[in-house]
């Protein structure tokens, strides 16, 4: 069986972790890859295969999961319990027979040099094993969070933590929330309780199965050679951090700002730097959303003035915040005086807090509007959004610094209290709202975050400015393309014209 040519373009297969944060760097990170002459496929499961578009230069290929599409909304999509049992129990078969099944002739693509995996999509590990595929890691967030993952065997040694993850209480700490800062697992400046640990999320048999499921993910990122991080240099002490790991196992690239750039490299990269350099509302990247976003928003936010905005978004992922908080923050905002867009998620168990009345209220009176999905990009980058009260996912924020915009936090699970404590930390680009959060709190942060006359709202914003120019600047964008182009040459270098061959449409 003669195997068609190989050409020097490689193919790699990459496997995100089914949610929107998770889909939209992956795709990013193909956009990348094929900048650098990759022949990049995007395997999502078939739910989301149907909602996206990858764009230029990155093919789609669809892995059945067994879930069923429930509707058109950010409110339908499947919780983490039935995405894991599809990784588990379903995807891999297909993505196995994906790797393995020789095309017809007249489907017949290059062979898939390199897998590229979610570190949430640890699933995807054995089967690249199984196929001879070697496996790339690919984080979404921040460097420091795969850190504080990747210290679990430490935390246990150190007695942080128990075998299932949960903090102990010791003579330092007698509340359990003992500073995890002595370990220098993070830098000084950095502050992170062991209450705020990334798989602490919702109650003790949760934390417990979610630990479970990192001890997993953990045994298998022993198989990645790579692991590709969504990281910048201006996360303090990543150099520290790489070469700490590094010592550890993998060879970690941080490819952040190659992210941002959409995957441009050399010319096009500094043209998009010299746009990037603009006043916001210049750029027009998109970003592949799973659900159509409100196409209103843009038009409501022309109409506002300049600076004057809250924008208000817990993300794509994140468990409600409970119906008490979000009536406070229902409250907080109209207490605010200030106009307000909130992209809230039809779900009951987020629309329940909301006061009677109160999105027609805000509408009628010009003040407020409320949608279930808006177009997040496009919105920080208007140059009416004054301030982000936001649950600090990694793309959130890392869209925020693109766009110069001061944030307001209110973490509430996973990374978000590590990314958290950098933008209120060593970045100083936003304030954090108390765990309690009441309308006071949210009508006073607010105030400070946009406040221009007392100083403060003024600091933070020379701050995002500042930190959105080292994000965004030539080096920084080159440091991250030289680190996919030394990726991308290594798996040339190994590919073989022998390897696995998948279809070239899938
Ligand atoms: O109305 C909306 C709300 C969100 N978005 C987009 O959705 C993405 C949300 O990503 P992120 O801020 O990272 O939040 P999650 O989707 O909740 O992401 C999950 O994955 C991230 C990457 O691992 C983690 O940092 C988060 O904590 C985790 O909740 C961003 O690109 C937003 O622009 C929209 O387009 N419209």
């Amino acid at each position: 069986m003669g195997a068609e040519a190989v050409t020097h373009h490689p193919a790699v297969l990459l496997v995100p972790f089914p949610a929107q944060g998770h889909v939209t760097p992956m795709l990013q990170l193909a956009r990348a890859l094929a900048a650098h002459g990759v022949a990049a496929t995007v395997a999502v499961p078939d739910f989301i295969h149907r909602r996206i578009s990858a764009g230029a230069g990155v093919a789609l290929a669809s892995i059945p999961s067994g879930i069923e599409d429930d509707g058109p909304g950010p409110d339908a999509a499947p919780g983490f319990a039935a995405i894991v049992h599809a990784m588990e129990h379903h995807m891999p078969a297909h993505l196995e027979r994906m790797l393995e099944s020789p095309p017809p002739p007249s489907r017949r693509g290059p062979a898939v040099a390199c897998v590229v995996v979610d570190v949430l999509a640890s699933w995807a590990v054995p089967v690249a094993a199984r196929c001879g595929v070697p496996a790339a890691g690919f984080w979404p967030a921040m460097l420091a969070s795969y850190r504080v993952v990747a210290a679990i065997p430490e935390l246990i040694e150190r007695g942080l933590i128990s075998e299932s993850g949960t903090p102990i209480s010791s003579s330092e700490s007698p509340d359990g929330d003992a500073m995890i800062r002595g370990l220098k697992i993070l830098p000084a400046q950095v502050e992170l309780r062991t209450g705020e640990l990334p798989w602490l999320v919702g109650d003790p048999a949760t934390q417990r199965s979610r630990f479970a499921f990192w001890l997993q993910t953990l045994h298998r990122a022993r198989g990645f050679r790579w692991v590709l991080v969504n990281s910048f240099p201006g996360e303090a002490g990543a150099d520290d951090v790489v070469s700490r790991l590094a010592r550890q196992g993998p060879q970690v690239l941080p490819v952040g700002p190659a992210l941002l750039s959409g995957g441009l490299s050399g010319a096009a990269a500094a043209e998009r730097t010299k746009q990037q350099q603009q006043p916001p509302c210049g750029g027009n990247d998109k970003n592949p959303s799973m659900w159509r976003a409100d196409s209103t928003c843009i038009g409501w936010l022309d109409a506002q003035r300049a600076g004057s905005v809250v924008y208000v978004s817990f993300g794509s992922w994140v468990g409600s915040i409970g119906p008490d908080k979000v009536r406070e923050l229902a409250l907080g905002l109209e207490a605010t005086g200030r106009p307000f867009l909130w992209a809230l998620k039809r779900d009951p168990s987020w629309r329940a807090g909301l006061p009677e009345g109160f999105a027609e209220r805000a509408a009628a009176a010009g003040r407020g509007k409320v949608v279930d999905w808006a177009p997040q990009e496009d919105v920080l980058r208007h140059a009416a959004v004054g301030c982000y009260l936001t649950h600090c996912g990694w793309n959130s924020t890392l869209e925020a610094v693109r766009h110069g915009v001061r944030l307001l936090c209110y973490p509430v699970a996973g990374d978000q209290f590590i990314n958290c404590a950098y933008i209120t930390g060593p970045w100083g680009i936003g304030l954090r709202l108390a765990a309690g959060m009441t309308r006071g709190d949210v009508r006073d942060g607010v105030g400070r975050v946009m406040d221009e006359d007392g100083g403060e709202g003024r600091r933070l914003r020379e701050k995002v400015r500042a930190l959105r120019e080292r994000v965004v600047a030539a080096e920084a964008r080159r440091a991250a393309d030289r680190s996919v182009g030394a990726f991308v040459d290594e798996i040339r270098r190994e590919s073989h014209p022998l390897l696995m061959q998948i279809y070239s449409v899938l």
